[in-house]
């Protein structure tokens, strides 16, 4: 019970909520159901890790019958109109043992708040999202409250005082006294510090989460980025062929795999060219060796929660942001990458002016849409034409400066292998409002995998390297600086 949270609830609440534990292995079982049809079914089990650290739990939700709906809506009686939200069953069932309230839990967490469930909360005149102290949390419950209609919403807000129920609980809080506290969403344009001031404190206590979503694959972009953070802009540039969309597939995956709902807009290469390329990259092998294992990996990857525009070419720039504008709506979107702009603007108006001018208008509303909508975009833009011998800068990216200067974070891949005998591939960071460390990252290319993973090895080699590589670069920057002093 422990390893599941389930300790502080009582056998009743179990049973009233339908849960089941099978006696013989650790798992516990959460069916969801609407008027008694089961439509769903969250399996926790525990796997013991070999070295003795706290065991592994691992959450599986295989969908029945119907569309996917909420843990605990068959619980509450039928005139009910006031209803808990929470991002975890042991949280609802623990919010309705210790509160008496109807309470109910998102299928997979916060991360998503499935479109299909919505008709099943239409009912409720008013509804309070409880999620606990995460500030990735936060953001997702005043995301969901657009969704479910502001008015009726009120947020319990993050903070020390306020964890979530399970943790409220364990710690002897009143869970009935942190429910009073939910307020409403406010709507009002202005704001003073009072309002802020909550937030501005969870921020501050919780800098790693503030920080993002970090990449399992790419440990030095978590130095330098710090993570991968909603509602910022990110425009990427490289040479032509050098490898910008396998490495933004691959490097957007591994944040798709991390939880981050993600919508593709690949102009230039169609969706099952992509597919393919990012279903190796996730089965980290060549799958064309290995057809026995396509099953296996093409399963695992359909739950991932990664979708794709299916424009190809040029492209209306209203369609687009409207596509866009659902995607995050009903699948709950984190992160849109497009690649690449040059591709989804064509190549009518042959006047450089006209070509910058929609350029411009085109990065204008992807940075409107990134703030507003609180998603991260990232924007694929080609460089205008260099000496090959010469790095690219943020200078590089074409069109005019708006690009750069609208982004938050600016990435060229650098491509030093036709130029140089020990020229390799890198990733710079020109650009980092977040905190400012800008930086190199050393990429290896696997061509079986297609990925440029770092995996234990790699990294070691990777470091030394990178170290060698700063070296070389101050030594190439004193050996500039005598031959300035020369002159
Ligand atoms: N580091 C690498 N080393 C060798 N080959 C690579 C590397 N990265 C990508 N490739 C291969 O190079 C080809 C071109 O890659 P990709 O389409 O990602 O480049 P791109 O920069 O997006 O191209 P474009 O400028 O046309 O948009 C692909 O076949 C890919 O598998």
């Amino acid at each position: 019970m422990e390893t599941f949270g389930l300790e502080n609830l009582k056998i009743s609440v179990l049973d009233k909520f339908n849960v089941r534990c099978d006696p013989k292995q650790p798992m516990v079982v959460f069916p969801a159901f609407v008027n008694n049809t089961l439509t769903g079914v969250k399996r926790l089990t525990c796997h013991p890790l070999e070295d003795d650290t706290a065991p592994n739990v691992r959450e599986t939700y295989t969908p029945r019958s119907g569309p996917t709906t909420l843990f605990g809506l068959d619980t509450i009686p039928t005139g009910a109109t006031d209803v808990v939200l929470t991002s975890s069953e042991t949280d609802a069932m623990t919010v309705f043992q210790e509160t008496k309230k109807a309470a109910i839990s998102l299928p997979k967490g916060f991360s998503s708040l499935p479109q299909e469930a919505l008709p099943s909360l239409e009912r409720f005149k008013s509804i309070v999202l409880w999620f606990g102290d995460d500030i990735r949390a936060w953001e997702m419950a005043k995301l969901f409250s657009k969704k479910l209609n502001s008015k009726r919403c009120h947020i319990i807000r993050p903070s020390m005082e306020d964890p979530g129920p399970v943790t409220a609980l364990s710690q002897g809080l009143k869970l009935s006294t942190i429910l009073n506290k939910a307020r409403p969403i406010s709507h009002d344009s202005i704001v003073n510090f009072s309002q802020l001031r909550q937030e501005v404190l969870s921020q501050l206590m919780h800098c790693e989460q503030v920080a993002g979503v970090k990449w399992k694959r790419y440990p030095v972009l978590n130095k330098l980025l710090k993570g991968h953070r909603r509602g910022e802009l990110t425009v990427f540039t490289g040479p032509t062929g050098s490898g910008k969309t396998t490495f933004i597939s691959d490097y957007s995956l591994d944040l798709c795999m991390q939880g981050v709902n993600t919508l593709w807009g690949s102009f230039e290469i169609n969706n099952v060219r992509l597919g393919k390329m990012m279903l190796t990259q996730f089965a980290l092998k060549n799958l064309s060796k290995h057809l026995d294992l396509f099953d296996h990996y093409a399963d695992q990857f359909q739950t991932l929660p990664m979708y794709f525009m299916t424009f190809h070419g040029q492209e209306n720039l209203k369609r687009v942001i409207d596509a866009m504008s659902h995607a995050v709506y009903v699948h709950d979107i984190g992160h849109v990458i497009l690649d690449n702009l040059q591709f989804m603007m064509g190549i009518s108006g042959s006047e450089w002016s006209d070509r910058f001018m929609k350029q411009d208008s085109m990065i204008s509303a992807f940075r409107k849409f990134a703030t507003n909508m609180n998603c991260h975009v990232t924007l694929v833009i080609h460089p205008r034409k260099e000496k090959e011998s010469e790095d690219l800068t943020t200078a590089s990216v074409f069109g005019t400066a708006k690009a750069t200067q609208e982004a938050d974070n600016v990435l060229i891949l650098q491509d030093k292998r036709l130029t140089s005998v020990r020229g390799k591939k890198y990733l710079q960071v020109t650009k980092n409002r977040f905190d400012g460390e800008l930086g190199l990252m050393l990429l290896k290319f696997d061509k079986e995998s297609l990925s440029f993973a770092v995996t234990k090895e790699k990294e070691k080699t990777q470091k030394s390297e990178q170290e060698a590589g700063e070296n070389e670069d101050i030594a190439d920057e004193k050996e500039e600086g005598k031959k300035d002093e020369e002159l």
